[in-house]
């Protein structure tokens, strides 16, 4: 047999697996690094975070990786971005498992979620010709795999759009696993360049989880901080939104967008949720001179709207008050957002999803080391992501 199968085999079979998580979100700020201990899977899966490292891109690497997020990009930027980001993530796992004083060895498996590029869901992409969904996410796991010499589960989204989903949000199988409690509505709440959202009533048998976009949280806070107080790559706490004032016109402008009304469950990205997206509001409200702490403090309501009319939707009015919000991802750092949300819901308690037992900076990469796990170990329903052999 091969010796790789042989080994895939055998961690397949072990009652714990350490695996890394890996993940590049939408605000490309870098890669956070979560080495995890998966006992079990299933019902009966337990995950202790032994390690977290959050290894910040430099400008030039966002400024790069943003200039591939573009419909016009060249096929040569992306073919040697595909290898290149692999390469960047490769050398990142390395430099985590020297400071953790670890060899590739001591590690069972490498669960790469690569970097978004292009997220099109049907209702995005609206091409005449292709009425199924799309998703595209770069970061080579052959890469990865080969340059650390652990087998890596990467590419987790395409069988998601393969069964007809959108490819996301993918959050639900693993909070469901983690933290779906008989005795407590809870509603996971990330905050990251755009806002998701798992709601898991408290029921003593669980079923499939509800799990949703809700549009943006930090996505258009950051271009237009970064437009308009250069070099400031995010609002700090919120601080400049907080001295705005939010506008009306321009607020119901932007929720006007088809988005908002859509049915749950629903997905989106930065393709969407783009600078270009509220110069056409602000031009058809003539509020194109607002001052740019007017335009923060309106983006915020946006994002706490968005949040906000999605989980009307999904949890019912009378458990609403019953329903605690565990809040993660940066933007539960903007304090200024974070009012705005328990303004727009106030009968539901805010909390941090650290409550849980879990730093709120390392939730994405644990759910993708979760995934991994469950297609190793776990039964067949949920085998998602590419397995690749070093
Ligand atoms: N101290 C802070 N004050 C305000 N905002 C902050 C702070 N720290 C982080 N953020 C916001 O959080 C963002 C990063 O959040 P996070 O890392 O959760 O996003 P992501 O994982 O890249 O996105 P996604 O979950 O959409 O893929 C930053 O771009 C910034 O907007
Ligand atoms: C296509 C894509 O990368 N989507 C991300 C993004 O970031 C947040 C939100 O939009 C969510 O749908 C998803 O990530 C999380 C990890 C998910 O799949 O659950």
């Amino acid at each position: 047999m091969n010796p790789h199968l042989a080994r895939l085999f055998a961690v397949s079979r072990q009652p714990a697996r350490r695996i890394i998580g890996l993940m590049s979100g939408t605000s490309l700020d870098g890669l956070d690094v979560a080495l995890c201990r998966c006992e079990g899977h299933g019902a009966a899966l337990k995950v202790t975070l032994e390690q977290f490292a959050s290894i910040p891109y430099t400008p030039e690497e966002q400024q790069q990786l943003r200039a591939i997020s573009q419909p016009q990009v060249s096929l040569t930027a992306l073919t040697l971005a595909n290898a290149a980001v692999a390469r960047r993530h490769a050398a990142a796992v390395q430099t985590c498992l020297w400071q953790w004083q670890l060899r590739p060895a001591d590690i069972d498996l490498l669960a790469s979620h690569g970097q978004t590029i292009w997220h099109a869901p049907r209702h995005q992409h609206q091409q005449a010709g292709y009425p199924h969904h799309a998703t595209l996410q770069i970061g080579d796991g052959d890469h990865l795999a080969a340059l650390t010499g652990i087998i890596t589960v990467a590419d987790f989204r395409q069988k998601h759009v393969a069964h007809g989903f959108e490819g996301a949000p993918l959050a639900g199988f693993a909070d469901q696993l983690l933290f779906a409690s008989p005795t407590e509505n809870r509603l996971l709440l990330n905050l990251g360049g755009i806002a998701n959202f798992t709601y898991l009533p408290a029921v003593s048998v669980p079923g499939p989880a509800l799990t949703t976009d809700t549009g943006p949280a930090n996505t258009l806070l950051d271009a237009a901080t970064r437009r308009h107080f250069p070099g400031q790559l995010y609002d700090s706490g919120g601080r400049l939104a907080a001295i705005g004032t939010p506008h009306p016109a321009l607020l119901a402008a932007l929720l006007a967008h088809p988005f908002f009304n859509a049915p749950l469950p629903k997905t989106t990205g930065p393709e969407l949720f783009s600078l270009a997206y509220v110069e056409a509001a602000q031009v058809q409200t003539q509020t194109t001179e607002i001052s740019p702490t007017d335009l923060l403090a309106t983006l915020v309501e946006l994002s706490a709207a968005g949040v906000a009319q999605a989980v009307q939707k999904a949890v019912p009015d009378a458990d609403l008050a019953q329903t605690v919000v565990y809040a993660s991802g940066g933007g539960q750092h903007n304090d200024t957002l974070m009012t705005a949300l328990q303004r727009q819901l106030p009968s539901v308690r805010l909390a941090s999803i650290e409550a849980l037992g879990i730093s709120t900076d390392a939730k994405e990469a644990v759910l993708f080391a979760v995934l991994a796990n469950e297609t190793i170990a776990g039964t067949p329903t949920l085998s998602l992501g590419k397995i690749c052999l070093p």
